[in-house]
C-alpha cells in the first residue's frame, strides 16, 4: 500500500477570519506535492496544522493511516514528520554544525553519529563552508537551507517545506531543486510551498492550489500552468500561472 500523509476537510478560523474553509490533499511517499496560492490563502496555517503547531476546527490529518489530527508537534516529529519555518527556529547562539547536530541528537542519535549526519547534510545543502558560523550571522537564504538540514536530520518520512527557497539566487534555486528531488527519490513524501513558480514547476510531481482557504485545483505542473480557471482566480485576470512568481 502506498504510504501517505493525508489531509481531509480541514477548516480553521481565527477570531472570525476564515483561514481555511475546506482543504483536502495527500502527500505521497517518494513524491513532491507543491502547494501554491496567493498571499493569505492559508498555506502556512495548513502547514502549522499538519505539523501539530496548530489544531483545525474540523477535519482530519492521517499519517500512514493513523489519525494524528490532535497529536502534538514533538510526537509527530518523533514519528517522522519534519517541517521548516519561514522565520527563525534555528538556535542563533549555536553554529551551523551544532544546530544540525542538536536536531539529530533530539531523535536519540549518539554524538558521533549526529556529527556524521551534520557533515553529510551541510555538504548536501551547500552550507559546509559556514559550518562554524553562528546561525545568528547567516544570510537569509543560508538560514533557510540550515532549516532544511535540521529538518532532514531527523530522517523524516514526510517533510513540509515552507518557502525554503526565499533568499536564494537563481543558481542556488536550481541546486536546491535538485536536493528536493533527491529527498523524494529516497522515499520521503515532500510538501513544498514556494512563491517561486519556476521552482514549483521544475520539482513537483503534482501541484495543489488553494485560494481563499479552499482547495481549488490539483494537477500536474503542465495542467496547472495551462488552467484558465487558475489564471482567473489566482491572478484575478487572464494570464499564465508563472506570471505569479
Ligand atoms: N494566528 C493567527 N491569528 C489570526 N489570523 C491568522 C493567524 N494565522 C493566520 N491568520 C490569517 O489566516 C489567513 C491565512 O494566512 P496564512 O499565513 O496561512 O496564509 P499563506 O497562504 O501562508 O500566506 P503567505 O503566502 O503570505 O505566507 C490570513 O488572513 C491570515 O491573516
Amino acid at each position: 500500500m502506498t504510504k501517505t500523509l493525508a489531509v481531509s476537510g480541514i477548516t480553521r478560523s481565527f477570531r472570525g477570519v476564515k483561514a481555511l474553509v475546506g482543504v483536502d490533499l495527500t502527500v505521497t511517499s517518494g513524491a513532491v506535492l507543491g502547494l501554491i496560492g496567493p498571499n493569505g490563502a492559508g498555506k502556512s496555517t495548513l502547514v502549522n496544522i499538519i505539523s501539530g503547531y496548530d489544531r483545525p476546527d474540523t477535519g482530519t490529518v492521517t499519517m500512514d493511516g493513523v489519525d494524528v489530527t490532535r497529536t502534538d508537534a514533538r510526537t509527530k516529529a518523533r514519528n517522522g514528520l519534519a517541517r521548516t519555518f519561514q522565520h527563525g527556529h534555528t538556535y542563533h547562539g549555536l553554529s551551523v554544525r551544532e544546530n544540525i547536530e542538536v536536531a539529530a541528537l533530539g531523535t536519540g542519535r549518539r554524538r558521533a553519529e549526529a556529527r556524521r549526519r551534520a557533515t553529510e547534510l551541510m555538504e548536501r545543502l551547500g552550507i559546509a563552508d559556514r559550518a562554524n558560523q553562528l546561525a545568528a550571522a547567516l544570510p537569509h537564504g543560508t538560514e533557510r537551507r540550515l532549516g532544511v538540514a535540521r529538518a532532514l536530520a531527523i530522517e523524516p518520512r514526510y517533510l513540509l517545506l515552507d518557502e525554503p527557497a526565499a533568499g536564494l539566487n537563481e543558481g542556488e534555486i536550481g541546486e536546491f531543486g535538485d536536493v528536493v528531488r533527491s529527498i523524494a527519490a529516497e522515499g520521503t513524501g515532500v510538501l513544498l510551498i514556494d512563491h517561486n513558480i519556476r521552482l514549483i514547476m521544475a520539482v513537483c510531481d503534482t501541484i495543489h492550489v488553494v485560494v481563499q482557504g479552499k482547495s481549488f485545483l490539483e494537477g500536474t505542473p503542465e495542467t496547472v500552468q495551462r488552467s484558465e480557471a487558475l489564471a482567473e482566480a489566482y491572478l484575478g485576470r487572464s494570464g499564465r500561472a508563472h506570471d505569479a512568481a
